[in-house]
């Protein structure tokens, strides 16, 4: 590893214990900012509601920590936004929000379309489908993110429980984590091999930096902002906190190998400085089955430019 990973693996590494959610209201008010708590969610009705009510509960009513907590129904076709308004969440369909851009499906878009329909300074990502997780996730990102005043970025990390039917139950999630986004980090951005989940869908950014972002529209999103802040901004714009355990529903191989495809051209992409769609030399996966033989799966390589750039931001300006 190297040496300016290492001083940056003690300076900028935070536990979540760390952090009490009231000393963090004191905190914020102190220096004036406010939380938005951003939860994209496709078609999880299923998980959508827990996650929402534990953090409305801990982090909205019991400490008010969070200021907007929000949803992003990213096209689901399930209760996902009934169950998550009836948990107290404001909800709004990524489609609607700012029409005027158009709408592309994706965990990315619903991200970048937040932008529109939330103020606060610190934005703190969590997603919907968790079965194993708690409220000290945001109260970790948040600390993490105030503890010291060049820190733009917070991802989070946790062992990564995986849970399937018929296997015992380890530690060993993650696949798409450690088969391609670390050793890709650690193969080209060296810099950055002591970020432990660089895919974690928790995490945290200042509104400064994520409307400054150019952002994919799909998954390649985690992987984009890490990059983008490291090339801008050094790796001491960066933090880590522990936030324990995770646990979330699984996707199948063939799913996860389509994020990966794009996370290969995001990473290509970056290395040579080119919009992703012009980084590939096919924009689709070939996968076989032996019962289904051939299938063509597109690759989502979209990408939306910085918000600030667009007509209409912020939303107020309108
Ligand atoms: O079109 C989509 C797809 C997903 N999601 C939501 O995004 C979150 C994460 O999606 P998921 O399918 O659970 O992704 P994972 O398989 O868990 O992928 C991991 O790796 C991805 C790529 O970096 C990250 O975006 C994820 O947060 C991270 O958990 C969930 O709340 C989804 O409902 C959307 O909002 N829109
Ligand atoms: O981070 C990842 O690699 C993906 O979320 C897949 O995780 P899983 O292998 O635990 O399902």
């Amino acid at each position: 590893m190297r040496p300016s990973t290492r001083e940056w693996l003690s300076a900028r590494s935070h536990v979540h214990t760390d952090f009490d959610a009231a000393d963090l209201v004191t905190r914020l008010e102190a220096k004036g900012e406010s939380v938005a708590v951003v939860v994209p969610a496709r078609n999880e009705a299923a998980t959508v509601g827990d996650v929402v009510a534990g953090l409305r509960r801990e982090l909205v009513e019991t400490q008010p920590l969070v200021h907007e907590l929000v949803v992003i129904d990213s096209d689901s076709t399930d209760d996902t936004a009934r169950v998550a308004a009836d948990a107290g969440a404001t909800v709004h369909r990524a489609a609607d929000i700012a029409p005027h851009l158009g709408a592309h499906p994706g965990k990315g878009e619903a991200l970048w379309k937040s932008l529109f329909v939330t103020t606060a300074d610190l934005l703190v990502f969590v997603d919907a489908d968790l079965t194993e997780w708690g409220p000290h996730f945001v109260t970790g990102l948040v600390g993490a993110m105030t503890a010291d005043p060049g820190t733009l970025l917070v991802k989070g990390w946790y062992d990564r429980v995986m849970d399937v039917p018929g296997r015992a139950p380890s530690t060993e999630g993650g696949r798409v984590t450690e088969l391609v986004a670390r050793p890709a980090l650690d193969l080209w951005w060296p810099e950055l091999a002591g970020v432990v989940q660089p895919l974690a869908g928790e995490w945290a950014a200042r509104r400064s930096l994520m409307e400054s972002l150019t952002v994919p529209t799909g998954y390649g999103i985690e992987i984009a902002s890490l990059l983008d802040t490291h090339t801008r901004h050094g790796l001491d714009a960066i933090a880590q906190v522990d936030l324990g355990a995770r646990a979330h529903r699984h996707q199948r191989d063939h799913d996860l190998a389509v994020m990966a495809a794009e996370l290969l051209a995001v990473v290509h992409a970056r290395r040579h400085g080119e919009p992703v769609d012009v980084a590939v030399a096919s924009e689709t996966l070939e996968q076989f089955t032996r019962e289904g033989g051939w299938r063509t799966r597109p690759v989502p390589l979209r990408q939306r430019p910085p918000a600030t750039t667009q007509p209409g931001y912020p939303a107020g300006a309108r």
